[in-house]
């Protein structure tokens, strides 16, 4: 304010009006009032405690819930399945055979098998019982509940009441796949109950225009059992696993979708073996055809060609038995083959190639005399694989030799020789044998071993030192 302003006396009433408004004394609001009073009244005070426990309660619930939730996301896997499913009993089995602690109380589960010959036998499966079991499964706990229900259930002709299995684990599994345990589990169950299956190996023959199987499914041969040079097997074996596998690939690429193998060599080598070694290990059947075969002309050829049995193998075996040569060596050749095949060359040839490309096909052609071949049915596209199977080398007669003599089974040794020093022992017999073979000087076939071997099946001594007989 200006000091040189004469003051004015502000009248009474205005100052009365003007006077700064005075705080209220400091005491409890309104609200504070309310809630001491709320507070200080016991029923209220009761309700809202119950309340406020209700709402902790809830929350704690959500948490709970919400904890439990990611805590099983995390480290619950669980699996359900009930006896309806086809794979039920392997499972079963699986896990009692494969756990550190085998169930206490167990189910027999028995099955009467005849053979085709009328021979009957009882086959035995022992699975958990019903109720709770703990397993130590390949180092994971797993928990098995097996409940029955009182409904029945339609299998294998029988009525069986309803079962369901829950099978948990819990561990660290983290962000994985929810089913990943599972699916190695199954994966595991399902290749060993595959195993105890019998499944022969089918072979058809051709009857008219049509496949006919020819007899019952063979024994399936280990593919272990054929005797190559080198690393032969597992090279083939791969080639034509590869192949299985590469649909895609060749359907991408507009290539047709087949493949031809020629083996070709010296009688009983093992190039039949090979093939159907290989289909059984494959789960493959063979279409076995005969292109000498009278009644076999160019038409019905490509007809069953074409409309083979699914997952199958074609087999021509001794394809240069056919033909002859284009050109013959002597008039005598050219007329050894006339009238042999009413198959021309070019009708096979059409039939190769006339096979659907969206079909996957395997071709397997044999002969002894591959130089007796027209090189058009061998050349790449038709053959994409020629194999020579040769006679024995040392590495192979000893193989055979311990194939053919090394115990059947573990219990077959004596308990107090360790496997190793029986092996070592078969070896040191196994390479005197390969010795007295390679001393004959001749070309020896692994179908020669094994006659041999097969005269001797008791004697390795007298197998080694009769080698002389090996004609
Ligand atoms: N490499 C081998 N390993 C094991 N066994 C073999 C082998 N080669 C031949 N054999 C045995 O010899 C027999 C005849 O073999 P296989 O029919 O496979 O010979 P192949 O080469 O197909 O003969 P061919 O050319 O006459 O048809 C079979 O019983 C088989 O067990």
């Amino acid at each position: 304010m200006d000091k040189n302003i004469p003051h004015l006396k502000e009248p009474d009433f205005l100052s009365n009006i003007l006077k700064p408004i005075e705080p209220e004394p400091s005491g409890p609001s309104i609200w504070n009032k309310l809630y001491d009073n709320l507070a200080a009244n016991p029923i209220f005070a009761g309700g809202a405690g119950l309340a406020a426990i209700g709402v902790g309660l809830t929350f704690a619930k959500r948490f709970g819930v919400i904890a439990n939730t990611q805590l099983r996301r995390y480290c619950v896997r669980s699996l359900e399945l009930t006896n309806e499913n086809p794979a039920y009993p392997w499972v079963m089995s699986h896990i009692n055979l494969h756990s550190k602690f085998k169930a206490n109380s167990l189910f027999l589960d028995s099955r009467l098998e005849f053979s085709e010959s009328g021979h009957a036998r009882m086959n035995h499966f022992f699975t958990p019982g019903t109720g709770v079991h703990y397993f130590n499964y390949r180092g994971k706990f797993v928990k098995l509940e097996r409940n029955r229900e009182k409904s029945l259930i339609h299998k294998d002709g029988v009525r069986k009441p309803f079962e369901t299995v829950t099978l948990t684990t819990y561990g660290i599994f983290g962000r994985s796949k929810p089913a990943e345990f599972w699916h190695s589990f199954l994966a595991s169950a399902t290749q060993e109950g595959l195993s105890t299956l019998k499944t022969g190996l089918v072979v058809y023959q051709a009857i008219g225009p049509e496949w006919k199987r020819l007899g019952n499914p063979r024994k399936k041969r280990p593919l272990e059992s054929v005797i190559l040079e080198g690393n032969t097997l597992e090279n083939l074996f791969d080639d034509v696993v590869e192949f299985l596998a590469s649909e895609q690939w060749y359907t991408d690429r507009g290539i047709p979708y087949r493949r031809g193998y020629l083996f070709y060599g010296p009688p009983g080598t093992g190039k039949s073996s090979f093939i159907s070694a290989l289909a059984g290990r494959l789960g493959y059947s063979i279409c076995m055809l005969s292109l000498s075969e009278r009644t076999l002309d160019d038409l019905r050829l490509n007809y069953l060609i074409n409309n083979m049995p699914p997952k199958s193998f074609l087999l021509l075996e001794d394809v240069d038995a056919a033909f002859a040569p284009r050109d013959p060596e002597t008039p005598t050749q050219q007329k050894m083959y006339e009238g042999l095949s009413r198959v021309t060359l070019s009708g096979l040839l059409n039939a190769l190639d006339g096979v659907a490309s969206s079909e996957e096909r395997l071709i397997f052609m044999t002969t002894n005399y591959k130089d007796r071949l027209d090189s058009a049915l061998i050349r790449p596209g038709r053959v994409d694989v020629q194999h020579y199977f040769g006679y024995c080398t040392p590495e192979m007669i000893q193989l055979l030799f311990m194939r053919f003599y090394y115990p059947k089974k573990v219990e077959d040794i004596d308990p107090k020789q360790a496997l190793a020093i029986k092996q070592k022992e078969l070896l040191e017999l196994a390479k005197n044998f390969s010795n007295a073979v390679l001393s004959l000087k001749k070309n020896i076939s692994p179908a020669q071993i094994q006659k041999h071997l097969i005269n001797y099946k008791d004697d390795t001594q007298a197998a080694i030192e009769s080698v002389e007989e090996i004609k």
